[in-house]
Parts: C-alpha cells; sequence; structure tokens
C-alpha cells in the first residue's frame, strides 16, 4: 500500500444537460472495505458507480486510483488499476458457454495479474461462484440469477481490487440474496477486495455492509456505518423513514 486510496472521487459532478445527476460527491475506498451505496430512484448511484468506471466522465471533479489520476481516462485504464464492475442488466456473451464466458476475462485483462489461488483458473473461478455444474451450457441457457453470479465471474477473472456490484440481488429469492451476501463476503475476507455495492433493497445491503454511503439528488448525504446512517436525521427525512425504521 503506498498510503492512498485504491479509489478515490473527489467533488465528482455529473450532468446530462440541465440535470445533475451526480452532485460534487467525494468519497475514498480503501482496501478491504465492504461499502454500500443506497438511495432512491434516480439517486445517481449508478451514474456515480459509472465515473467510478470510466463509463461517464465526471463533468467536473477529479478520480485516483492508487494515487493514479483517472479522471477522463477510458474504462480500460480502470480495468487496469484493478476496477472491475457488474451492471444493472448482466452483460454476459448469451451463446458463448459460461466457461468460455469466464475465459473471455481472464483474456482480457487478468493475465498479467498474480493470480490468487480462488481465481487461478476457469475451474477455480467456477468454483468459487457455485456455477461448475453449469460450466458447459451457452449462458443464455441458465436462470436471471446464476447470470448475475457469471457477470460477477467475469469481473473477478480480470483478477481486481475493486469490485462495484450494481444492484446483483435484484430479484434474487431470500435464499439467493443470502447465497450472493456470502459470496460477496467471501470475496472481502478472502481475496481481500473492496467491495461497493449499490442495492435497492436497503434493508438487506444493510445487514451485509459496514459502511453505507447514501445518495439523495445526486448528492451525498451520509456516510457512516448502517447503524449511524439509520439514525441520521437527514437521512430519515429525505426518504427513507419507515423502511430504515424497520432495518435498525
Ligand atoms: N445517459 C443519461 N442521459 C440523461 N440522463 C441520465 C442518463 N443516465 C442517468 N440519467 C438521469 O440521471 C439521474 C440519476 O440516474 P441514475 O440511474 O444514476 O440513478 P440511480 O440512483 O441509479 O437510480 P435507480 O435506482 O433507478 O437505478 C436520473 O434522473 C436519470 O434519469
Amino acid at each position: 500500500m503506498n498510503g492512498h486510496p485504491l479509489l478515490e472521487a473527489r467533488d465528482v459532478t455529473v450532468r446530462f444537460g440541465g440535470l445533475t445527476a451526480v452532485n460534487r460527491v467525494s468519497a475514498g475506498f480503501g482496501a478491504g472495505e465492504l461499502v454500500g451505496i443506497i438511495g432512491p430512484n434516480g439517486a445517481g448511484k449508478t451514474t456515480f458507480f459509472n465515473a467510478l468506471s470510466g463509463v461517464v466522465e465526471p463533468t467536473a471533479g477529479e478520480l485516483h486510483a492508487g494515487g493514479v489520476r483517472l479522471t477522463g481516462a477510458r474504462p480500460h485504464r480502470f480495468a487496469q488499476q484493478g476496477i472491475a464492475r457488474t451492471f444493472q442488466t448482466p452483460r454476459v456473451f448469451a451463446e458463448l458457454s459460461v466457461a468460455a464466458n469466464i475465459g473471455f476475462g481472464l483474456q482480457f485483462a487478468g493475465r498479467h495479474r498474480a493470480a490468487p489461488a480462488l481465481l487461478k483458473d476457469e475451474a477455480a473461478i467456477l468454483a468459487l461462484i457455485g456455477l461448475a455444474p453449469q460450466a458447459a451450457l451457452p449462458a443464455a441457457a441458465i436462470t436471471p440469477s446464476q447470470q448475475r453470479l457469471l457477470e460477477i465471474g467475469m469481473a473477478l477473472a480480470t483478477r481486481p481490487r475493486l469490485l462495484l456490484l450494481d444492484e446483483v440481488a435484484a430479484g434474487l429469492t431470500e435464499g439467493e440474496v443470502e447465497a450472493m451476501a456470502r459470496l460477496i463476503r467471501r470475496l472481502r475476507d478472502e481475496l481481500d477486495l473492496t467491495v461497493i455495492w449499490i442495492e435497492h433493497a436497503v434493508t438487506t445491503l444493510l445487514r451485509h455492509v459496514e459502511r453505507v454511503l447514501v445518495l439523495h439528488q445526486g448528492r451525498k448525504i451520509a456516510d457512516g456505518t448502517p447503524a449511524e446512517v439509520v439514525r441520521n436525521a437527514e437521512v430519515i427525512e429525505a426518504y427513507l423513514g419507515d423502511e430504515m425504521a424497520e432495518a435498525a
């Protein structure tokens, strides 16, 4: 470690025409942190993720990864710095086999990075995400929840240091959500990955993360432990009231 956060946003603003989707958000993410991002529809969560992964360029502000300035850089430069992500709608190659999808991730960025045993090859990654029995099936033939796992596997195949997960628990059954949360915890505990996880289901997220950022109308209105955030007057006032009280 060189003392810099793995990824840092400084006063990041993203505007689309007259709409400010992300408004001067600053946050740093250190090694091994498991952080949630919550906020109502349109709060700017996905746009913030898009900025953190180079998919959109901030209108203003700065992005740094491990001390390297990435403001305005293309997504592959973010990947080179060890930043990987999933999308709200999984982006897998439908006609390729599950194993070949992982193979694509390995070819894309992973090869020149040292591989921990859990990510050493296709078989190891398939075992980690629980898709070994589906290895030979086309990605189109597995369930939507398995496709989410596959997309996480593809991101892991790039051997990242930081993983951005966008609503990976959406549409899953309660049992599948718990399994997903266990997997995410394992990635952090055993691979020392930094994980930033957006989820609509606030109660689920608050149970599993150690730190949570709350976005509201593009602004960061809270950043603390789940216990702190659920007691934050602005958060309760802004939109979450009942749901947060329930989570507490
Ligand atoms: N490419 C774009 N062009 C124009 N407006 C956009 C674009 N992407 C997002 N927005 C707008 O920016 C705002 C923030 O959207 P964003 O998707 O980041 O919110 P979100 O918190 O992720 O919401 P959700 O929970 O619904 O996914 C919304 O008003 C949205 O309509």
